[in-house]
């Protein structure tokens, strides 16, 4: 048994499988009370920085859930900073950028990455790689919309009012920024892809801030320059929130897996993402409810995801923080079972 034909990587192929796989956005770390353990008096980006941390954080999820795949403990905004981008990840606010990138000044600041700039990465992969065995690791990246957003804004936004008067006021310059941070994303992807992932997902978690016009004409470009410049070595996943309005666009973008929030049905998304991969859709949310309730709408979505070209069973959006880990489980349980 290797990696290639693991149900995840063959969900995410359109290959049959002997059950669906299941993993979840952000299980690694947060409702994980040894996750907050083995953080205590680590900072964010430092943990981030070192293989060990890195290792034990991402097998945590796999060992206590028994998912069908790992995701690299990473964020979104480490090959930013790798990138000369000074920044911190603030417990309870996120990432916050020391001086905002608003001038073409600014955006010549932004340098491109080498190798050399995430050789820890690279050593965190390899040494997961050897751990994980026949399960696959997901390798990360955030792709040029949502990094923008973060380095425009300087910290989390709810309305990118910055972010949306730099792409309209200065399309030119805007569209410099996305061609540098879409080469920054593709050479980390890159790392990641060589040091062994199985599969990759980019994040454009705030795309679906965008009207489809928009999307199209300053964000699509640049995230197909990513997955397209990662060629077909291995299933390239595209995830974003309250993207319903964009799943066919962000279909045109590359990826064999696009990812779905609570809001769209994955029968109604696979409809509109042209014969690719569908994966997410169980709100984050209802993990809160009673197990009863939470296995109605899991079968629901198998259901639902048996009627795309393969699906891959995660949530609409990352674990919240106060999930039950228990919860986590008896999901897993359930998705492995359903059908037999
Ligand atoms: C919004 C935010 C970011 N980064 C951060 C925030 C703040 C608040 C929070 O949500 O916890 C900071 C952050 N990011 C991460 C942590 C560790 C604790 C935790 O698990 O939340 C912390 C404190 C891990 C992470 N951050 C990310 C991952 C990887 C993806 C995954 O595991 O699914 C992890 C482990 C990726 C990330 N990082 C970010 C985005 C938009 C994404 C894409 C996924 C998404 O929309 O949630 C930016």
């Amino acid at each position: 048994m290797t990696t290639k034909d693991s149900a995840f990587v063959r969900a995410c192929r359109g290959e049959s499988v002997p059950h669906t796989p299941v993993w979840f956005m952000r299980q690694a770390g947060r409702s994980l009370p040894e996750y907050r353990k083995i953080r205590e008096g680590v900072g964010m980006l430092e943990s981030c920085r070192r293989p060990d941390l890195v290792t034990e954080i991402t097998l945590q999820p796999v060992r206590r859930h028994g998912v069908d795949a790992a995701i690299l403990f990473s964020d979104i905004v480490v090959p930013v900073a790798a990138a000369g981008v000074d920044l911190d990840i603030v417990a309870g606010t996120g990432p916050v950028v020391a001086e905002p990138v608003r001038t073409a000044r600014d955006v010549a600041r932004l340098r491109p990455i080498t190798p050399d700039d995430v050789r820890f990465v690279d050593e965190a992969v390899q040494l997961l790689v050897r751990e994980l065995g026949a399960t696959p690791l997901i390798g990360f990246a955030g792709a040029p919309f949502t990094l923008a957003s973060y380095l425009v804004e300087g910290r989390p936004s709810r309305t990118y009012v910055k972010t949306k008067a730099l792409m309209h006021g200065d399309p030119a310059l805007w569209h410099a920024l996305c061609d540098r941070l879409a080469d920054i994303t593709l050479e980390f992807l890159r790392v990641q892809v060589a040091a062994g992932v199985s599969a990759v997902q980019l994040f454009d978690s705030w795309a679906g801030a965008l009207s489809e016009a928009d999307y199209r004409a300053h964000v699509l470009p640049h995230s197909a320059k990513v997955l397209r410049g990662l060629g077909d070595t291995v299933p390239k996943i595209h995830f974003g929130v309250g993207t319903g309005h964009l799943l066919t666009a962000m279909g045109e973008a590359g990826a064999d897996v696009v990812g779905v929030d609570w809001r769209t049905p994955l029968d109604v998304a696979a409809g509109l993402v042209g014969g690719r991969a569908v994966q997410g859709n169980l709100d984050p949310t209802l993990l809160f409810a009673p197990p009863a309730v939470v296995a109605a709408e899991a079968r629901r979505v198998l259901d639902e995801g048996a009627k795309a070209p393969g699906h891959v069973f995660n949530l609409g959006h990352g674990v919240l923080p106060e999930t039950d880990p228990d919860a986590l489980t008896r999901l897993v349980e359930l998705v492995h079972a359903h059908g037999r």
